[in-house]
């Protein structure tokens, strides 16, 4: 069984963190996604297919093993099969925006689900429903949430997680724009999970959520 940890398409700049790699193409759909005047149809647009490049990198992070198959021809092709055993789990509302470009990738993947709402007040993240597969502690986790600003959602929803028998180790974080500070609240909170973004940058798309279901 193996991985491939480090690869053309994405970075690794720490432990367990891993960005994607710059394309000019990368840049546009972040710059859309972040101009006020893009409307609702480009932004879910682009919000999709910025999605499905995490979650095709996210999938690469995943380990696999080597699997022979005859050709038509008759050759046989050393190739690799992904191991089973993965699941995802969104953190509502935005991270349901995520799962689609999972499922158009894994077709029936099991997904869990978190909400997670933080008070207004005093900041802090209160759980108000969690849904797992059964099993979630024996599988690997890909946690879905695109953005993370002061990473209080993503991080208390680790700790559920946490909570239902998963080990850290087997999360992996896939998001779309994370700020310093969300990533070193988060890697400070739980090492062992990685992570993997588009980017990394001061400024996310808060809106994200708002505009991407057109609602408040
Ligand atoms: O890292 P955090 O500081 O916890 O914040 C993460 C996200 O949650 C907030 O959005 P919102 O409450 O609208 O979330 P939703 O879109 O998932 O409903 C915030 O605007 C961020 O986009």
């Amino acid at each position: 069984m193996a991985t491939i940890t480090s690869n053309q398409a994405c970075q690794d700049i720490g432990a367990n963190v891993r960005v994607l790699k710059s394309t000019g193409q990368l840049r546009e759909l972040q710059t859309v996604l972040r101009d006020v005047e893009t409307s609702r149809s480009d932004f879910v647009f682009c919000a999709d297919r910025l999605i499905r490049l995490v979650v095709e990198e996210g999938l690469n992070q995943l380990p696999y093993s080597p699997m022979s198959v005859t050709t038509p021809t008759g050759y046989s092709y050393d190739g690799i099969t992904f191991e089973k055993g993965n699941c995802g789990v969104s953190i509502m509302r935005s991270g349901e925006a995520m799962e689609q470009g999972l499922r158009d990738c894994c077709r029936s993947i099991r997904i869990g689900k978190i909400l997670i709402q933080s008070e207004a007040d005093t900041r802090q993240a209160k759980v108000y429903y969690a849904k797992f597969p059964p099993d979630v502690d024996s599988r690997k986790v890909l946690l879905m949430y695109p953005i993370l600003s002061s990473g209080n959602t993503a991080i208390q929803a680790v700790q559920v997680l946490k909570e239902h028998g998963v080990k850290e180790s087997n999360i992996l974080l896939l998001s779309l724009f994370v700020t310093p500070h969300a990533l070193k609240s988060v890697t400070d909170e739980h090492p062992d999970m990685t992570i993997l973004t588009s980017e990394i940058h001061p400024h996310v798309p808060v809106h994200f959520g708002q505009k991407y279901f057109g609602t408040d």
